[in-house]
């Protein structure tokens, strides 16, 4: 357990491990590794963004992505911590419990489902399920791949996370009213995902680098390390894969929706073409009388 109350983040420079320019270190050699796979994810994530935060549909469907990602991260992990193999003690001292994620999602998902946990409980979508599947068998055949989603998957909770809860807290179109709450009472409600219950989330943030760092740094062979570096490559990728999926699937179901208004519609709509065309050519002949 982090001892995070009343602390302060105000730590020397050489305090700080790893230093952002020691690239041995484990975190570094990722963050260099995956920094165009890295910039790929953000410009898209950024661009989705921007249609979910008026769509509460598309918002709980992005949520939903990351919830079997990080539910199945934490089943694995408290798998393998409780499993006492010769990962177990490096797992449990660099994993924080405040740091998980799985009760957090789950909280805004029984907001944005209406308290219908059968509606998000279950992967459906393609992609997802094997990402579950995929993180399932690395952690059964080589749990040290689990380091992978502890860097990538968490501390992109503090980075992009960080601009993500303000642009949508500032978001007015995606919050459903609620017995007449307040507009932050709501938020509240909506965004525990990218909160952390301690007193100061920076300093969170770096002591998970530390211990990450200290305990990664000797415990893992070179070959292992490389594997890790190769796992991070796959969650950049396999998230990405998820955004797009997601993106198919809301243009059909737009597509669909389109089509639908103009099989039903369709005799309004044609109606009132009608009447424009007509509009414009007696207004053509009275034109063309009187001047
Ligand atoms: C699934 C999507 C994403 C993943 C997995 C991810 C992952 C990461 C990781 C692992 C880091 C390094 C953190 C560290 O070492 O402390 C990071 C940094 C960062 N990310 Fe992301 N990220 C994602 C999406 C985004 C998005 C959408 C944005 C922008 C809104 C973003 C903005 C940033 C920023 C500003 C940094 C800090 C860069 C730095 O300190 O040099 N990320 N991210």
């Amino acid at each position: 357990m982090v001892q995070t109350s009343g602390a302060t983040t105000k730590l020397a420079q050489h305090e700080v491990v790893p230093a952002p320019t020691d690239m041995g270190a484990l975190a570094n050699r990722i963050n260099k590794e995956t920094r165009t796979l890295h910039n790929k994810i953000d410009k898209m994530m950024t661009l989705k963004l921007a249609l979910a935060l008026r769509d509460p549909k598309i918002y709980r469907q992005g949520l939903q992505s990351f919830y079997h990602v990080f539910a199945t991260i934490e089943r694995c992990l408290k798998e393998q911590i409780n499993a006492n193999n010769e990962w177990s003690d490096m797992l449990n001292e660099i994993w924080k419990p405040e740091i998980a994620r799985t009760e957090k999602c789950e909280q805004d998902l029984m907001f944005y489902y209406d308290d219908n946990r059968e509606k998000f409980e279950k992967p459906m979508m393609s992609e997802q399920i094997d990402f579950v599947n995929h993180i399932v068998k690395s952690s059964n055949d080589k749990p040290y791949l689990l380091l992978a989603y502890l860097h990538v998957m968490y501390l992109a909770l503090f980075a992009g996370g960080r601009i993500m809860r303000s642009s949508i807290s500032r978001a007015t179109g995606l919050f459903p009213q609620k017995n007449g709450l307040k507009h932050e009472e709501i938020v509240k409600l909506g965004t525990n995902f990218f909160t952390f219950d301690v007193a100061d989330e920076n300093l969170l943030r770096l002591v998970y680098k530390r211990d990450y760092e200290l305990l990664t740094r000797s415990g893992l062979t070179e070959e292992q390390k490389l594997e890790v570096i190769e796992e991070s490559k796959y969650i950049f990728e396999q998230n990405g894969k998820c955004v797009s999926e997601l993106e198919r699937h809301n243009l059909v179901r737009l597509s669909r929706k389109w089509s639908y208004i103009a099989a039903t519609k369709g005799y309004y709509v044609l109606m009132a073409l009608l009447v424009l065309a007509v509009l414009y050519y007696v207004r053509r002949l009275v034109v063309h009388a009187f001047f």
